[in-house]
């Protein structure tokens, strides 16, 4: 069995009226962020921990944000995606891990939600999924509520 790990961080600024969507779920906010796509930054900070770990490059590469391709999409999609590649180069996910850094709001209650909803996009168990939040203790960008920033880790395996 060949076992790989990945890692993957991603930043979006926040802006006032904009959706607020994080691990595939729509959460009601007063910010929402800044992006080409619908924003998810969790998705992105995941995808990029599957691509690495497979040495694929990343999210950028294979979804670039110049093309009209992806403006406003749907960050499932590109997971999905994402997870086909793996399966076939032969990999299968074993887990992930991410954690989301923001100040507000308090994402706990949501926590479940996302991680039922990247398990079903990624066709593994909702066991194989943790999501984490933490504040900065109001420290940084992410404590000034200006933006969140997600880090992710993954393990895929082969036969
Ligand atoms: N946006 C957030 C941030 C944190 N949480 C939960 O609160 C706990 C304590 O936060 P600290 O910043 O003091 O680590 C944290 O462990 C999370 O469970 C949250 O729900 N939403
Ligand atoms: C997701 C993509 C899709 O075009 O655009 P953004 O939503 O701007 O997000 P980013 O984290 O900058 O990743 C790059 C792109 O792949």
């Amino acid at each position: 069995m060949l076992f790989r790990i990945g890692h993957g961080y991603d930043v979006h600024a926040l802006a006032e009226g904009l959706p607020l969507v994080l691990g595939g779920v729509g959460i009601e906010h007063d910010k929402g962020c800044v992006a080409h796509s619908d924003g998810d930054v969790v998705i992105h900070a995941l995808c990029d921990a599957l691509l690495g770990a497979a040495a694929l490059g990343d999210i950028g590469l294979h979804f670039p944000d110049t093309s009209d391709d992806y403006k406003g999409i749907d960050s499932k999609l590109l997971l999905h995606r994402v997870a086909e590649l793996l399966a076939q180069k032969g990999y299968r996910i074993g887990n992930v891990d991410c954690t989301i850094r923001m100040q507000r709001p308090k994402l706990r209650p949501h926590i479940d939600r996302m991680r039922r909803t990247l398990a079903d996009v990624m066709g593994i168990g909702v066991d194989c999924v943790s999501v984490k939040a933490t504040t900065t203790e109001r420290l940084g960008f992410e404590g000034r509520e200006e933006g969140v920033s997600v880090s992710a880790v993954a393990l895929i395996y082969r036969e």
